[in-house]
């Protein structure tokens, strides 16, 4: 299984002591597979999502990726899993100013030493991106960018995708378009889809849906 996670809990301290915000969440997902997170604000969407990409750890339970459980990690192991299997995409794109679009576009592949440029075009292509290439991101409008932000993240062909409002900041429409691309693009490279959202219609373009509330998946 590519993630498993299991009966995870964790809370936050605050000034009254801790705050539950997972009660005990399990979810799995295989490659291929894509599943939206939904839930009120506050319901803990976000903090399962960086427990999954081992950006923060759970108080309790297990967080396996490929049948290894990321807690033992130390922090070598752990920066290799963001570099090379697990890739975050953030509401904010966090692109590269001083570099263009498809240096950016290329940055996380290489870093990770999997570049292919024909992987690259083709991405750039899908995104409807291939006319702006030499742009750069303060050129762009936000649709754009984070359809680079996209791209960028599948170009280097993560086993995991987990993206965290990434339509957030999109109109209707343009959402919509980035999120049928992006299901399609993580679909066609075999990877897992686990996104975070408020949006409606970004859930029904998922596979499977999941609901946090009071600290418990629904
Ligand atoms: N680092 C932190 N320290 C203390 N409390 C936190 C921290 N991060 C999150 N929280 C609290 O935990 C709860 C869950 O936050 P989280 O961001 O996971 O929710 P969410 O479902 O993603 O919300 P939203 O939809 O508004 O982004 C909130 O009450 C939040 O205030």
């Amino acid at each position: 299984m590519l993630l498993e996670i299991e009966n995870v809990t964790k809370s936050y301290p605050s000034a009254d002591g801790p705050v539950p915000v997972l009660r005990g969440v399990s979810l799995s997902l295989a490659a291929g597979e894509t599943l939206a997170l939904t839930g009120d604000s506050g319901s803990g969407k976000s903090t399962l999502l960086h427990l999954a990409g081992g950006l923060d750890a759970p108080d309790g339970g297990r967080v396996l990726i490929e049948g290894e459980d990321i807690a033992h990690y130390d922090d070598r192991r752990r920066a290799r899993l963001r570099r090379e299997t697990v890739s975050v995409i953030f509401q904010q794109f966090n692109l590269i100013p001083s570099l263009d679009v498809g240096a950016n576009i290329a940055f996380q592949a290489r870093l990770a030493g999997r570049h292919d440029p024909a992987w690259a075009r083709d991405l750039a292509e899908r995104l409807g991106l291939a006319a702006h290439l030499s742009k750069y991101p303060e050129q762009l409008s936000g649709g754009q960018q984070q359809r680079v932000a996209i791209g960028r993240t599948l170009a280097a062909r993560p086993r995991l995708v987990l993206a965290d409002e990434p339509t957030g900041n999109l109109d209707e429409g343009t959402g919509a378009e980035v999120a049928a691309v992006m299901r399609d693009l993580v679909t066609a490279t075999g990877a897992g889809l686990l996104v975070v959202t408020h949006s409606r219609s970004l859930a029904d373009r998922m596979g499977r849906r999941m609901e946090l509330r009071g600290g418990r998946a629904l």
